[in-house]
């Protein structure tokens, strides 16, 4: 049986640009990414994705500014745990990024998104992202480096895929 954890993924966006952060150590080191982490026992997960956000590149965030536009799904060939993903967006925030510890951000443009640089599965999703689709995304990967297979689903809203997922 696989063991749930749940993180959050943050994405700033502001016209025709993406807000991303280059991971400078830990899990996904050396990567361009959304900023985001373990959700805590004390904490809801959009209070998280929004303290994750300020940790990591210093903006600020309104919970209720943050719209729930995904969820993904990450298992790894023989491990127990499967990272159960709630990825966020918005345009409203305060502040300018910053570089922190772990992270340094950088404004892309859609047509300049790094995905050499990124996790694998981002090239798969991200246009779904950035023409503002809700969707779903299981992705099976052999170490880090390779996909196994995936699945993604475009979703019509993220509180009927949530219902149904109670409901199975
Ligand atoms: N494959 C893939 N694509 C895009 N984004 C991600 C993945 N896998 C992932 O884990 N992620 C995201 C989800 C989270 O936002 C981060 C991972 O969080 P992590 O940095 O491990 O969590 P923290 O709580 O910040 O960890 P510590 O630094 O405190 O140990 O990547």
């Amino acid at each position: 049986m696989l063991v749930k954890k749940l993180f959050t993924l943050v994405f700033i966006r502001k016209e025709d640009q993406i807000l991303l952060g280059f991971k400078k150590r830990g899990f996904g080191m050396n990567k361009w990414n959304g900023f985001g982490g373990k959700v805590e026992p004390n904490e809801t997960i959009l209070e998280a994705a929004a303290r994750e956000l300020k940790e990591e590149c210093c903006l600020t965030v309104k919970p209720g500014d943050l719209k729930n536009i995904a969820h993904l799904e990450f298992t790894f060939e023989g491990e127990p745990t499967l990272m159960d993903v709630r990825v966020f967006s918005t345009s409203i925030f305060e502040g300018t990024p910053k570089e922190t510890e772990e992270m340094r951000p950088k404004w892309f443009r859609h047509e300049d998104v790094p995905f050499e640089d990124m996790w694998l599965d981002d090239k798969l999703w991200f246009p779904y992202m950035l023409q503002g689709k809700k969707f779903f995304g299981h992705f099976h990967y052999e170490g880090f480096d390779k996909i196994l297979n995936y699945k993604i689903e475009e979703l019509d809203s993220m509180k009927a895929f949530y219902e149904n997922r109670k409901t199975k």
